[in-house]
């Protein structure tokens, strides 16, 4: 009888400055929510089929796991190579809202990959994890840039381009990032194709796409400084710019008012937008506090982060 488990714990990210112009080969600047897991656990399925349970926290809706083929694709590609018939169980629990800009889809991807990669005894390279995992995120994406995936894979801030790939920031800026999810779902694969349909059929929104590649070179730089409200600033003309594509919703814009008359120094959408979450940077984890409790009747969760 096999008794084998293996479970291996991934994080989520949330995405500082550069979403959608990442795409299009633009810097861009993640940060690793260490506190904000999925654990994905592997054993033999109780069952004569292969199944997956997801126990994970979704927000207001449930969504069947064998809708994301991502997921399948990581399967079927790691049953393959360890030439596989048995019938396994796949189980995610934790506490990542899906399709909020949190990364649940390259969390479960990689947390997949890693744990079926360590079940199957495979050993494969580092390098090959990441392939498969963003391969899996552009099934889900149709266009992904590779951060979401780096992001959640690292210890540090990530500073990142398609074309050299992701840099480690080891340093603190010596603030605090306030996340609220506005419970409303986002809509990353089509929000990337708005954007895309937008850039193409205007050279000045193409503009943007540069602006907010130049924003996230600064970010990077201004955090070697640790200048906090430099930053503050550029997240509120990076929120311009993503709201001017029309993918802040209401509910984001409220939110990021509220935190702005309470003393945030930045406010902005993060991940793909049409929904998710809003970070705001602040000095402390008092104003923090303060905000959480001035916006909570517009919020379904927050997270406070020493950054
Ligand atoms: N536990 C899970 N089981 C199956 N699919 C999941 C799970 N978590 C996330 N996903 C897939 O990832 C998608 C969310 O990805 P995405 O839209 O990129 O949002 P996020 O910002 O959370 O990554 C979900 O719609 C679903 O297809
Ligand atoms: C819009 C984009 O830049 C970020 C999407 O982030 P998320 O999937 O919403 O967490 C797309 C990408 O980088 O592939």
């Amino acid at each position: 009888m096999n008794n084998k488990k293996i479970s291996i714990t991934t994080h989520g990210k949330v995405i500082l400055i550069g979403e959608h112009s990442v795409v299009y080969g633009k810097d861009a600047l993640a940060l690793p929510i260490k506190g904000l897991n999925i654990i994905t656990t592997i054993e033999k399925s109780p069952t004569a089929e292969s199944i997956m349970i997801t126990n994970h926290y979704q927000g207001p809706y449930l969504q069947s796991p064998s809708e994301y083929d991502g997921l399948k694709y990581v399967f079927n590609t790691l049953n393959s190579l360890a030439k596989n018939s048995e019938p396994l169980q796949v189980t995610y629990t934790g506490e990542i809202p899906m399709e909020r800009g949190l990364g649940s889809s390259a969390v479960v991807a990689l947390g997949t990959t890693k744990a079926l990669n360590n079940y199957f005894n495979l050993m494969l390279p580092e390098e090959k994890i990441m392939e498969i995992t963003n391969h899996a995120e552009m099934i889900n994406h149709g266009k992904a840039s590779g951060l979401d995936a780096a992001t959640v894979n690292s210890d540090y801030v990530v500073f990142f381009n398609k074309k050299i790939g992701p840099h480690p920031i080891s340093k603190k800026l010596g603030a605090t990032l306030l996340i609220m999810d506005t419970g409303e779902l986002g809509n990353t694969k089509r929000a990337v194709k708005l954007v895309r349909d937008k850039i193409e059929s205007n050279p000045n929104e193409a503009k943007k796409i540069e602006r907010l590649g130049v924003l996230a070179t600064k970010t990077k730089d201004l955090w070697g400084k640790q200048d906090v409200s430099a930053i503050g600033q550029i997240f509120n003309e990076a929120e311009e710019i993503l709201a001017s594509f029309g993918i802040a919703t209401k509910r984001i814009e409220e939110i990021s008012k509220i935190a702005q008359v309470n003393g945030a120094l930045g406010t902005k959408l993060s991940g793909g937008g049409l929904g998710g979450i809003v970070i705001a940077l602040c000095n402390d984890k008092y104003t923090a506090e303060k905000i959480a409790q001035k916006a909570k009747d517009n919020f379904s969760n927050y997270w406070i982060e020493e950054i």
